[in-house]
């Protein structure tokens, strides 16, 4: 039986390429909807982890330990049953959308495509391609479906990834880097997108404003292991891990307290936001009732600023 509150649920992960140990005794749960921010240097382990739970594994790279999501295993199981679990139990976005994405194929064509490899008629997958390519706010749905990947933009292209991921309701998004390719103000428009279409998630990022603006809670992983975690703001404003406070260091995370850099252009428009809230502006919270309290802000990402209460 699942525990109702953990959606999913991971103990003892551990990833080998032979001998050599990449990814030692993970484990960590998410609840249902919650967010949460995978993060830690180059290298660190985090892409293997999150392909340990799709059953990607590279070619010569084994898992070992326990997932469950929803009620079903995720590791040691048969490819066939993966393959049934994948898209329409956990999803994932890439940060490159080009080689995910066939280049010979339609865009509405692919879309369509996962729906039907899952059961759905041609009919009903199509219709819902369109209904999925304006959910991920793709303008002139129809014509886009026609397009071919190399017709589309970067960030246009990174949204077709989000459609064919949400296409069958999988309970878990899994983002890795999706907005690393993406310039600054595309990257904002997908983030958001993706905090507000995702039904639970996992973001792995190096960026640490990016956590900050949309997770509610935070792993780091270093060297192969999750040395800390613990929800967003705590880990952030009171970090237990040397490698952790080097990170918020080496970030673009303002400690509270701080002088706050102005950003030029801005247009702060409630005054109920305190003095030194940098993001005032931005963020999705704003109007009178915003109680913004500035712990730790984000230069880029314009709203990580926290709200008693959220
Ligand atoms: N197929 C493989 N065979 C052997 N080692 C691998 C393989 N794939 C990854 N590794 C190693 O495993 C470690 C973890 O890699 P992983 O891709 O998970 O890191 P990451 O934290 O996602 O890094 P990045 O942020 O750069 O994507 C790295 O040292 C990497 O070199």
């Amino acid at each position: 039986m699942s525990d109702p509150v953990k959606l999913l649920s991971v103990e003892g992960l551990s990833v080998r390429a032979g001998e050599l140990e990449l990814v030692r005794e993970v484990s960590f749960a998410i609840a249902p909807g919650e967010r949460v921010g995978l993060i830690g240097e180059s290298g660190s382990g985090k892409s293997l982890t999150a392909l340990s739970l799709m059953g990607l594994l590279p070619e010569g790279v084994s898992a070992s330990g326990t997932a469950v999501l929803g009620g079903h295993r995720l590791l040691g199981v048969p490819e066939k049953r993966l393959k049934g679990l994948r898209g329409r139990t956990v999803s994932m976005v890439f940060q490159e959308p080009m080689t995910a994405l066939n280049p010979l194929m339609r865009v509405g064509a692919q879309v369509s495509e996962v729906m039907t490899l899952h059961g759905r008629d041609r009919a009903a997958a199509r219709a819902r391609t369109l209904d999925l390519l304006d959910r991920v706010r793709l303008p002139h749905p129809a014509q886009i479906a026609r397009a071919y990947p190399h017709q589309l933009s970067g960030g246009q292209r990174q949204r077709v990834m989000l459609a064919i991921a949400l296409a069958n309701e999988p309970d878990l998004l899994i983002c890795d880097e999706p907005t690393t390719a993406l310039d600054v103000t595309v990257q904002k428009q997908m983030l958001e997108l993706i905090a507000e279409v995702a039904p639970a998630l996992l973001f792995i990022t190096h960026d640490l404003a990016v956590v900050a603006s949309m997770c509610e809670r935070v792993l780091v992983m270093y060297g192969g292991r999750v040395v800390e975690s613990g929800p967003m703001r705590e880990v952030f404003t009171r970090p237990r891990h040397r490698y952790t406070e080097g990170l918020l260091d080496a970030s673009r995370l303002t400690p509270r307290g701080t002088r706050l850099p102005t950003i030029k252009g801005s247009v702060p428009s409630a005054g109920a936001f305190p003095e030194g809230c940098v993001f005032r502006n931005r963020c999705p919270h704003a109007g009178p009732r915003c109680e913004t309290e500035p712990a730790l802000t984000g230069e880029a990402h314009g709203y990580a600023c926290w709200h008693p209460g959220d």
